[in-house]
């Protein structure tokens, strides 16, 4: 079932074209990739569809309705939960307590009730505790639940944040690049991760540098080039497309030859 559309989507930023009518749609279930060389437009792309950018053109639906520039945090509301490329994580609270803001942010709390500490918000805290440590669990760190954000490796906190974004119930997870910086033990908890959230029933769209992990756990793969959308499939059709390769060998060859100039 499709829960996520995207139609005709752009952005332009002084002249530049960073996305460019770019659609694709994600069901339930489904592990979508977002890949292309550096400069394409993925994390544009991404800011888009999360309410940070208005599009200048085009349409986003999730679960049926339009959420066209409707802001970030009612978006969480409507079903859409995001991590970022560099981690938003509170070093110094706990591991649990880091997961229970993001179970407050996509909560509907009164102001009184809180200014007051009715016996209700009492209840609901116990309540957010309860469900942050299920989450914990559910992406293997019930261990360090107490264990101050800072202490932690860097790819636990990887793994930290995708429980943080869970604890809003999303329909449609976006994760920029889930695996940058770890290695490859770290990378594998993720991709296990990963999978298990796609078969727990959501939708998961990923940007991801790593191709290997890409290959591995996506359904479909969306490539994209200078803003536009150059290939879309499975894994072993786009890694085949010669418009794919060509795309990465340039970018690969403008890498050697910067080496080569020093
Ligand atoms: N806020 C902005 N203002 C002006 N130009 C921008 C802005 N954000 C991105 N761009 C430009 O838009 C293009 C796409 O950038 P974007 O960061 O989306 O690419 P990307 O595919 O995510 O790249 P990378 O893999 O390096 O993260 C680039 O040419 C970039 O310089």
């Amino acid at each position: 079932m499709t829960i996520f559309q995207v139609e005709d989507l752009g952005i332009t930023f002084g002249g530049l074209r960073a996305v460019d009518g770019v659609s694709f749609s994600v069901a339930l279930g489904e592990v979508f990739s977002i890949i292309g060389p550096n400069g394409a437009g993925k994390t544009t792309l991404f800011n888009l569809v999360t309410g940070i950018y208005r599009p200048g053109r085009g349409r986003i639906r999730l679960a049926g309705e339009d959420v066209t520039n409707v802001a970030p945090h009612l978006l969480v509301r409507r079903g859409m939960a995001r991590t970022f490329q560099n981690l938003q994580i509170f070093f110094r609270m706990t591991a649990l307590e880091n997961v229970m803001v993001g179970n407050h942010l996509a909560e509907r709390t009164s102001f009184l009730a809180d200014l007051f500490a009715w016996p209700s918000v009492a209840r609901q805290n116990r309540r957010t505790r309860a469900r942050a440590l299920e989450l914990l669990e559910r992406v293997g760190l019930a261990h360090h639940a107490e264990t101050t954000a800072g202490d932690l490796p860097y790819g636990v906190l990887k793994r930290l944040e995708i429980a943080r974004a869970l604890a809003a119930d999303p329909k449609v997870l976006l994760l920029d690049e889930p695996a940058a910086g770890c290695n490859a033990v770290e990378t594998e908890a993720i991709d296990r991760l990963i999978c298990q959230i796609a078969k727990d029933g959501v939708a998961v769209v990923l940007i991801e540098h790593d191709m290997r992990l890409v290959m591995k756990i996506s359904d479909r793969v969306l490539v994209l080039a200078h803003g536009k959308r150059l290939a879309e499939g499975p894994p072993r059709v786009v890694r085949n497309d010669p418009a794919v390769i060509a795309a990465y060998l340039g970018e690969h060859g403008a890498r050697e030859a910067d080496r080569a100039h020093g």
